[in-house]
Order: C-alpha cells, then structure tokens, then sequence
C-alpha cells in the first residue's frame, strides 16, 4: 500500500513528565503505566475514548492526574469507579495501587469492551469491568469507596452511586475548579442523601502543576426509627 492511500498511524504515545513525578507515584508500575499510555494514544483514540488532541497531555491531564488520587484509600480497600470510560481513575488507580479491589461500572458497550480488552492487556488482576449504569447495581454491587470523574453535577453523580457505598464509605468525587461551586449548591441535596462532613483534598501536589482535586463525602445511612410496640 502506498502512502497516499490513507492508511493512519496511530499517534506516538507521550513520554511521562521530566522531573520524575510519574515514577514517584506508579513506582516499579511505570512499565505498566507507560503501557496504559500507548494504549490510550491508539485504541483509546481509534476507538473514540480519548479525542487525538488529549494525546500529547495524556500523562498530566489524565493518567497522573487520577493515579494522584491513590493516596486517598487505605491498604486493600475495595473501590467501585463509576463511569470509567478509557479506565479514569480506575485503571490508574489499579496500576499505581496493586493492593486496591478496582471495580469498573460503565454502560456503554462498546467502551467496557475497550476497558476489559485493556485489562487483559496489562495483566491487572485487581480489576473487575461491569457493563451497565451504576443505578442498576444498587443492592449488588457495593463499596466503603466509589469514585468518579467528568461522570455527572456533583448532586446528580450522588443519587447514582449512594446505593453503591456501604455504612460511612467515602464518595470520592473528582472535581475540577468547579469543587466548590458544586458543593455551596447542591450541599441541601447532599445531606438529604446523606452525605456529610465534605472535605476538599488536594492530590498530588508535589508531581502535579495543577494538583488534582476531589470532594470526599461521607455516608451515613439514615435509621429509621423502630416503631413503638402497642400496649395490650
Ligand atoms: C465524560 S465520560 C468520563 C469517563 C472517565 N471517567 C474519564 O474521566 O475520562 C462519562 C462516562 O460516564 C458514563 N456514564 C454516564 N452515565 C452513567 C451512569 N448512570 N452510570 C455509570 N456510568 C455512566 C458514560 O458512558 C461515560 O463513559
């Protein structure tokens, strides 16, 4: 085949950011981390899961700005990321934190093949990918963490994944400048949800130039109060 008959190469997968940030956090990960790169540069772009212009920003913009997060769950922790798309947080999270229990919810067909294809490829047996959308797994699938980014309004993404999150586990939200906003407007809604005690935590600010940003809220499960018992 000659040139000009339209065959495209994929584009060159970035190389992470000097000053070594990227090997602090994925450690002796950065194989698999870099990995995960290439794939996202090619199939995830191919496929429609990243647009050809995310290429050149793919470790700071997406990869290292979810993997920050991972020093926000302790050792072990099970952790559901609803809405995964082309895996963020949750292939980074796997990555960087091999003791996590990632699990994958997104609805979209052709993307949880994608992400179940992708997991394969980097050997992650720390991952789970469950095609539907999070409401239809409430009472079956469950977690002390769920977490999301670019997924939906911050009161929106808490009707969707309260039914994941078990007694006082933490809704791990990423949110961008818009943290605060979102939290003044939609607090009432939060609370009558059950989320309390909301925190904004900065993520990788030593690796970052703009660190990643998330709103923790805490769940509490309403007790309905026991009826009185009828004197006979
Ligand atoms: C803008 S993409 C973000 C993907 C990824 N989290 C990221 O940051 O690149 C939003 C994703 O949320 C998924 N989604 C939309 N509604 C959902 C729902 N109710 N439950 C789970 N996932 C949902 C979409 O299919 C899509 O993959």
């Amino acid at each position: 085949m000659t040139p000009d008959q339209g065959v495209t190469e994929p584009p060159a997968a970035p190389l992470p950011p000097e000053g070594g940030g990227a090997a602090a956090v994925f450690g002796d990960r950065m194989p698999s981390a870099h990995r995960f790169v290439e794939i996202l540069a090619d199939t995830g772009v191919s496929h429609g899961l990243i647009g050809p212009r995310e290429v050149p920003r793919l470790w700071e913009r997406h990869v290292l700005n979810c993997a920050v997060i991972e020093d926000g769950f302790p050792e072990g922790a099970r952790v559901i990321d609803v809405g995964s798309g082309a895996g963020l947080p949750g292939v980074a999270l796997a990555i960087a934190r091999p003791d996590l229990e990632l699990h994958l919810v997104e609805p979209m067909l052709r993307r949880t093949d994608w992400l179940t294809a992708t997991v394969s490829d980097l050997g992650l047996d720390n991952v789970t990918v469950h095609r539907g959308r999070a409401e239809e797994f409430a009472g079956t699938l469950s977690a002390p963490w769920v977490t999301a980014r670019a997924v939906a309004r911050t009161a929106k993404l808490a009707r969707w994944c309260v039914p994941l999150l078990t007694d006082g586990g933490t809704l791990v939200a990423m949110k961008g400048r818009s943290a605060q906003e979102e939290l003044d407007a939609d607090r009432r809604d939060l609370t009558k949800l059950g989320l309390v005690n909301a925190t904004l935590t900065p993520h990788g600010t030593d690796v970052l130039d703009e660190p990643t940003m998330t709103l923790d809220l805490t769940f509490r499960r309403k007790r309905t109060p026991a009826k009185p018992r009828r004197q006979r």
